[in-house]
């Protein structure tokens, strides 16, 4: 009987659910917070059922020589080692639209406690202050939300701060227009909103583009008086810049769920009265811990029962019959879509891809899944194979799919093309009769290329010299080319130069390399 370790806080349900599947459990929910004892135990489980408070380290999967499965009961997964997981053959599963609801509803509380000032009221009174004329508060009725990242938990928060009247601006380079059109808000950048919202809500994953999206250059840009509210990681906000501006009352007033350093328990923040502070409360309600325990536990038990892969972040979902002749051309189709989606820098309005001979009869869907989750994966914080299709759609993002029997020389391939406002860039692979992968086609120019794990990808127009010059700005940047594979449309016109790296290129060299004659664009594409 597979054995399941439950190692944070979940409902009960989660226990319950374990045991209608024949699945042997144990409850503990504070073992996640003693990592030394995790390490000692976790050999013997099979499943491992999470939350945040568990951090499931390369170490931990090291001594997990059993595991097979890691369901986290809520949407980040920044706790977990997903690579290390990836390398371990553990699938890694989320629960992607569980806890968003409730955490939209976090948000907008935080919006009204700063407004109000409520728990300093609280307190206040509380002390028999009775400190009428303290609390001047402002209304949210006619005020501008300015709302960073618009996806799961920005949309609901929009739709129920334009229930309170508010104005709703948004920023988030992925939201296409018709999306925006959808949820009600007006898309705006970075600065633009800063420049008009009186309140800043914060809602996107933390990864290298918002790391500190609001420091002390983007506070000095804002209203004087705004109040911000982060609901979504800490980091998003340079805690130390928002600590001065809190001060000197540039900014009203702010409210964190979520901190730089958890448990926080020093933060300097916490000195300050016009600062609120909750511990990650997030997506602490009956209803979404309900819903997200529960998925969760349906989730591993079919996994260690049947093999059936649902909301899994590091594997696509295939049975098992299928998995031989699919797991190449699935891996193809996420690699394809990948590429396309790195070389991506504005919102996505379509997704094309094109199923040519052989690949044509086979199921079409996990491939489908990974191509629209390796173009989403550089946008969305924590898609899918599973929920990139329903992102997709519910970005307003169209995903076309075409089935043709064979019609050129190859026996089968695929072709995905992300059509954005300004173009559609399509590039077209298929795996050869060993099993190995290859880029055949880049907007119309024929190659034949490997796909590796760092590649850079260069246009330019087609002039002598090109070549040589490309190669010995790299040699001088020391970067050693482990394979040029070059093509054109036609003499003189759009070329391509696809190179396979060893190693990184940094965006000083990659700009170097653009500043190149001739070169249009040169962009790092990385895939493992
Ligand atoms: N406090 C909590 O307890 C709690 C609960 C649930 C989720 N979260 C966190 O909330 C965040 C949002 O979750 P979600 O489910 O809405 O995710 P999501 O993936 O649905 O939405 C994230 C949005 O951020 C946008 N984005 C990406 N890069 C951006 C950038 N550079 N600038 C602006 N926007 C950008 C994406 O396009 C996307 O629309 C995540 O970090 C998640 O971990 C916190
Ligand atoms: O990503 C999430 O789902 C939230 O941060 C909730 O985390 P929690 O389950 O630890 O409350």
């Amino acid at each position: 009987m597979p054995k399941v370790l439950v190692s944070d806080k979940l409902s009960k349900t989660a226990v319950q659910i374990f045991k209608d599947n024949n699945i042997d459990v144990d409850y503990l929910p504070d073992l996640g917070k003693d990592k030394d004892k995790l390490f000692e135990v976790i050999g013997q489980y099979d499943g491992l059922a999470i939350r945040s408070a568990t951090k499931v380290t390369d170490k931990i999967l090291g001594a997990a020589k059993n595991l097979k499965v890691i369901g986290r009961a809520g949407i980040g997964v920044d706790n977990v080692d997903i690579p290390a997981a990836t390398k371990a053959g553990i699938i890694v599963m989320n629960t992607p639209f569980g806890n968003s609801i409730t955490t939209a509803e976090h948000a907008i509380s935080l919006m009204l406690s700063l407004a109000r000032q409520i728990p300093e009221a609280d307190a206040s009174t509380k002390a028999s202050k009775w400190e009428k004329n303290r609390f001047m508060g402002v209304e949210v009725t006619n005020k501008t939300l300015g709302l960073i990242g618009a996806g799961n938990i920005g949309s609901i928060v929009a739709d129920r701060a334009q229930g309170l009247k508010m104005k709703v601006v948004a920023f988030d380079p992925f939201l296409t227009p018709e999306r925006a059109q959808a949820i009600g808000v007006e898309k705006v950048e970075l600065d633009e909103l800063l420049k008009r919202a009186d309140f800043i809500t914060l809602h996107t994953p933390l990864i290298d583009a918002t790391r500190n999206i609001i420091n002390a250059e983007a506070i000095a840009k804002m209203k004087d008086g705004v109040r911000i509210i982060n609901c979504a990681r800490g980091g998003l906000v340079d805690e130390a810049a928002l600590y001065e501006a809190l001060k000197s009352g540039k900014v009203a007033g702010a409210a964190f769920d979520v901190f730089v350093e958890e448990p926080a328990q020093n933060n300097p923040l916490f000195e300050l009265a016009n600062f609120i502070a909750t511990p990650h409360l997030g997506a602490s309600t009956t209803e979404a811990q309900e819903n997200v325990a529960l998925q969760v536990a349906e989730q591993i038990s079919a996994y260690l029962n049947t093999g059936e892969i649902t909301n899994a972040l590091n594997f696509p979902s295939i049975t098992a019959e299928e998995a031989p002749r699919l797991t190449p051309w699935v891996k193809l189709a996420e690699a394809l879509g990948s590429f396309a989606g790195q070389l991506t820098e504005t919102s996505i309005k379509g997704i094309r891809i094109e199923y040519e001979g052989n690949v044509a009869a086979l199921n079409t869907k996990p491939m489908t899944a990974a191509a629209v989750n390796g173009v989403l994966k550089p946008q969305v914080a924590e898609v899918n194979m599973v929920s990139a299709p329903q992102i997709a759609k519910d970005r307003g993002i169209n995903v076309e799919i075409i089935t043709r029997d064979q019609q050129g020389a190859y026996e089968g391939y695929i072709r995905l093309t992300v059509i954005t406002e300004r173009q559609e860039r399509g590039i077209a692979g298929t795996i050869f009769a060993n099993g190995k992968s290859r880029i055949i086609q880049v907007k119309g120019i024929n190659m034949d290329a490997e796909l590796t794990p760092s590649m850079l990808y260069v246009t330019n127009e087609d002039k002598p010299g090109h070549i040589g010059r490309l190669g010995t700005l790299l040699g001088n940047l020391g970067i050693n080319i482990a394979n040029f594979n070059l093509g054109r449309a036609e003499v003189g016109g759009d070329a391509i130069a696809l190179l396979s790296i060893d190693g990184e290129v940094t965006a000083e060299q990659l700009k170097e390399i653009a500043g190149l004659p001739g070169v249009r664009q040169a962009k790092a594409v990385a895939y493992n």
